[in-house]
């Protein structure tokens, strides 16, 4: 089944296009990225599934519900992760998910959320006394309140050091675990790969490539590189002329090739035909990172 379908989302500021045509669909279980540099209208695009912001044009749904005009319907289907400073620095932990709590018919059992997102040793902590991790994980509590079968989570590990993100990241999984759909929005291609299902690349108001990360990657111009030690004794032209190759460079005394599995199979033969032995080969899978800088000419911070 279906928990999210944009169709057509339109969204303009001020006579400029922010959300251009965006259209995606998010199965029920699924971890779905969206993943973009500034401006792209991610955020734009998240606020019109929560339902804080109207679009101009295009269909929306989660869970069959239009986030428009059924705000109480979509309440009990949809979780939303709050930004930091929307949370009072001395509310405790306790009162933020009692008050939060209240907000619903049936909310999830307070204790067993704590539990499950380690904040039992902090239910007496102010929220501004809690680290950056903490805080995350009294947000993720608040966003699971309502027992939701959607969650939108936006940046949720911006500003965690590695092993908060890492815990951060134990977390989403979990939560889809749960049977809970999750839609993420992040900067960070790790995160990306490591955790979803799908990625919708969003540039300029549009979507640039949906995909899983492995397909993302495939899409690359250059999929793999090869690289060895720059004394090795092949001349750059041959190495140009492999096929697929998209590019060849010199970089700490290795000389690197980029291009595709077919460059691969290429290079293994011209070394064959050659007699000569490539020092240091290494032979490595392009990232996230490579494919999004093809595919948005720009790179994240
Ligand atoms: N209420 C608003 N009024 C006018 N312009 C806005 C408004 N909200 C957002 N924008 C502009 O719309 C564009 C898209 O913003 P949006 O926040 O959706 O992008 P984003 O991809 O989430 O960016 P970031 O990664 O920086 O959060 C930006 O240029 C932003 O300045």
């Amino acid at each position: 089944m279906t928990a999210i379908e944009v169709q057509g989302l339109h969204k303009t500021y001020g006579g400029r296009k922010v959300v251009d045509g965006v259209s995606f669909d998010v199965g029920e279980g699924e971890i779905f990225g969206i993943l973009g540099p500034n401006g792209a209208g991610k955020t734009t695009t998240v606020e019109c599934v929560e339902g804080l912001r109207t679009p101009d044009e295009g269909r929306v749904r989660v869970c069959g519900y239009d986030p428009t005009t059924q705000r109480s319907e979509l309440t009990g289907v949809l979780g939303v992760q709050l930004q930091e400073s929307e949370l009072q620095a001395r509310l405790t932990v306790r009162e933020a998910l009692d008050l939060y709590a209240s907000f619903y018919e049936r909310p999830a059992d307070r204790h067993a959320l704590a539990e499950r997102l380690g904040l039992l040793p902090h239910l007496r902590t102010r929220f501004g006394k809690l680290s950056g991790g903490q805080k995350q994980r009294v947000f993720i509590a608040l966003a699971l309140l309502g027992d939701p079968r959607v969650v939108v989570l936006d940046e949720l590990t911006t500003g965690l050091d590695p092993r908060a993100r890492r815990e951060a990241w134990e977390l989403v999984e979990s939560i889809r675990d749960s049977g809970v759909t999750v839609l993420l929005v992040t900067h960070f291609m790790e995160e990306a790969q490591r955790l979803c299902d799908r990625i919708a690349v969003l540039d300029r108001g549009r979507i640039a490539a949906l995909d899983t990360p492995e397909g993302l990657i495939g899409r690359s111009a250059a999929a793999k590189e090869i690289s060895f030690a720059a004394g090795t004794p092949l001349d750059p032209a041959d190495l140009r002329a492999l096929p697929g190759a998209a590019s060849v460079a010199t970089k700490d005394r290795r000389t690197i090739v980029s291009g595709t599995e077919e460059t691969v199979a290429a290079f293994v033969s011209l070394l064959a035909r050659r007699g000569v032995t490539a020092g240091q080969l290494r032979v490595a899978d392009a990232t996230l990172d490579d494919a999004y800088l093809d595919l948005t000419g720009s790179e994240l911070r």
